[in-house]
């Protein structure tokens, strides 16, 4: 299987276009007020009915409470949802209890000691995210166009499909890819003019270089390419 492209925290139908024509797998769409990249229910409900069957659709929240996340399963008809806060295990199982889609659960990364959690996010979400850790005074847990240390993730050999995000552009996603070995890669600031405007050029370069990365040896174990990999010989 290719690797999975998602451009995240799009806000418009021009840049949507964009990111659709250009093949990305995965659109994202934040819901969190204090980013420049949150959508109103009404914009989604537009943006939502435009990608769908086109890319999976990923619904970003944070520490969301149901009735919030209601309100979006409602007007975006998301395929997934990208959990970004705390969100423990325990409300993991909850949300999809209640509203029966994938999670995507978002890891905040500095060091080894990071990933700790992961064994127990394991048991209940569908998919992680690797994310860089945000400053403790960001007024947002990610978005911030900063990367963290791929080699933390070097050795790691996790039995659900992984992406890797944060601070992702054109010119290091095939290093990222090469040192993490992720099955999908996530961008948003990296295809940006300033933040929460996307770049149309920017966006389209990112998924060409992104679509360009040759399978990495020795093979992967675990992301979503090591399958057909492995399949392929
Ligand atoms: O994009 C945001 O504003 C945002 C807000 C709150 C949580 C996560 C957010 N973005 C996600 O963070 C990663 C990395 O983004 P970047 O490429 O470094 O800008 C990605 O998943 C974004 O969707």
């Amino acid at each position: 299987m290719p690797l999975l492209v998602k451009i995240c925290g799009l806000s418009t139908r021009e840049t949507l276009d964009v990111a659709l024509e250009g093949g990305a797998d995965m659109v994202g769409f934040v819901f969190f007020p204090p980013s420049p990249r949150h959508i109103s229910l009404e914009t989604a409900r537009e943006l939502g009915s435009r990608a769908k069957g086109r890319a999976v659709k990923v619904a970003l929240t944070v520490d969301a409470d149901d009735a919030i996340l209601e309100n979006i399963v409602e007007t975006l008809r998301p395929d997934i949802l990208q959990l970004h806060g705390k969100e423990t295990t325990a409300r993991l199982r909850d949300i999809k209890a209640k509203f029966g889609l994938p999670l995507m659960k978002a890891l905040p990364v500095e060091t080894s000691a990071d990933l700790a959690p992961l064994p127990g996010y394991a048991g209940v979400a569908d998919r992680i995210l690797f994310d860089a850790r945000a400053p403790k005074d960001a007024t947002r847990p990610g978005g911030l166009g900063a990367p963290f240390d791929w080699h933390v993730l070097e050795n790691l050999d996790l039995a659900l499909p992984y992406m890797v995000s944060g601070g992702l552009n054109a010119d290091n996603v095939t290093e990222a890819v090469r040192v993490t070995r992720a099955g999908g890669v996530d961008v948003s600031s990296g295809v940006e003019r300033m933040p929460g405007v996307k770049d149309p050029e920017l966006i389209r370069a990112f998924i060409r270089a992104a679509r360009a990365i040759q399978p990495s040896s020795p093979l992967p174990v675990h992301g979503e390419r090591s399958t057909a990999q492995r399949a392929g010989g």
